[in-house]
């Protein structure tokens, strides 16, 4: 049995939490939010991020991290990409001297343009860290509902160490030694889904989403490579499975953001969507390194009202042909 310290008492952050209990390990669960944390305690339910949806009883929550840490063999840590340096700093002196660190946000620092394994390598070096992504809702894990996800490590032999730990009767992991592309494809899929979400939103058809997501994910593939990733892995569960659930889905809150964009609704008061923090660093990222990227680019104009709905979608549509592959 292993101790297992969830930071982040959000959508994922929970559902990771309940995972884990079920499956017979010691799991704290770590939120600063008082009122969200006492009625995980009192309720057996995480009424603001996951709600209607039985917690093992068995799951430890915590406002103080040094609960949460004492002991842990796997720490996760799971708040959104934008908020994980500053977490991981105040976490510095709590943290076990031999716990493995398991990032679980999909984003790139909006300021720098770090990676999450980037930041903690920063921030708390000489650790072992590993990420896990790929296509899982919470609300599908916290209800016990199957998948399949990778964990990626520095080394071939800490991501199977990991994948082993982290792999229930519901939830497999795939171990891979490329963390650069599982990191990569986990951010940029989410910026590909809110371009999706905003093809249905104003109603252009499962044809042009298909297109979209096609070429999105070329742009996936090449960005991703820029960076550092492996093709093979862009094309494993973190880019094409991820980009397949969230681009098809509105449980994606990055493609329910995008569809409610694409219909002129307000967007104040809707859920997370990491893909809005990503979208200009990740075009920023593609013209530093040469890589065409046109939708990425024109999400992230889109975000910053640069662009219309409409003129986002005629700017796609009237870019010169080309041949589809090369
Ligand atoms: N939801 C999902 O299906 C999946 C999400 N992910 C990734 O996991 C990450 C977290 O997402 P998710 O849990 O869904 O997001 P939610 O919006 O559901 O929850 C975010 C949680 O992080 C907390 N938080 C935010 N900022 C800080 C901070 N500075 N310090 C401490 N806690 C903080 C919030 O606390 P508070 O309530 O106090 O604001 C909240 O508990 C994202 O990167 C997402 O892409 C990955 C796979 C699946
Ligand atoms: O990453 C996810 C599923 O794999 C969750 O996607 P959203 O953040 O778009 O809801």
């Amino acid at each position: 049995m292993s101790t297992i310290a969830v930071l982040g008492a959000g959508a994922w952050g929970t559902a990771l939490a309940a995972l884990y209990a079920r499956g017979g390990e010691a799991v704290r669960l770590w939120g600063r939010d008082a009122a969200t944390i006492a009625a995980i305690e009192a309720r057996r339910e995480n009424p603001r991020y996951l709600p209607g949806i039985a917690l093992p009883p068995s799951i430890r929550p915590t406002t103080a991290p040094a609960k949460a840490l004492a002991g842990a063999d796997l720490v996760l840590l799971v708040v959104p990409a934008q908020s994980l340096g500053g977490l991981a700093a105040d976490l510095a002196e709590d943290l076990p001297a031999h716990a493995t660190l398991v990032l679980c946000a999909k984003g790139i620092e909006r300021r720098t343009g770090r990676f999450m394994s980037d930041i903690v390598a920063e921030v708390l070096p000489d650790r072992p860290v590993g990420i896990l992504s790929g296509p899982s809702f919470a609300s599908d894990v916290a209800c016990g509902l199957p998948t399949a996800v990778t964990v990626a490590a520095k080394d071939g032999e800490t991501a199977d160490a990991l994948a082993r730990g982290l792999s229930t009767e519901s939830f497999r992991c795939y171990a891979s030694d490329d963390l650069r592309g599982v990191e990569a494809g986990g951010a940029l899929k989410n910026v590909l889904a809110l371009a999706a979400g905003v093809v249905i939103g104003r109603s252009l058809g499962a044809s042009a989403q298909a297109a979209l997501v096609t070429r999105g994910f070329v742009e996936l593939r090449r960005l991703g490579e820029a960076l550092g990733g492996r093709a093979e892995t862009l094309m494993g569960l973190s880019g094409l499975g991820d980009l397949i659930l969230t681009c098809s889905s509105p449980q994606s809150r990055n493609f329910a953001y995008g569809a409610a964009l694409g219909r002129g609704e307000d967007l104040s008061g809707l859920k997370l969507a990491e893909g809005v923090f990503t979208a200009a660093i990740a075009a920023r990222l593609a013209r530093e390194n040469g890589i065409e990227a046109p939708i990425v680019e024109t999400v992230a104009e889109l975000l910053s009202g640069e662009l219309s709905v409409d003129e986002a979608a005629q700017r796609l549509l009237q870019r010169p042909l080309k041949r589809e592959v090369g």
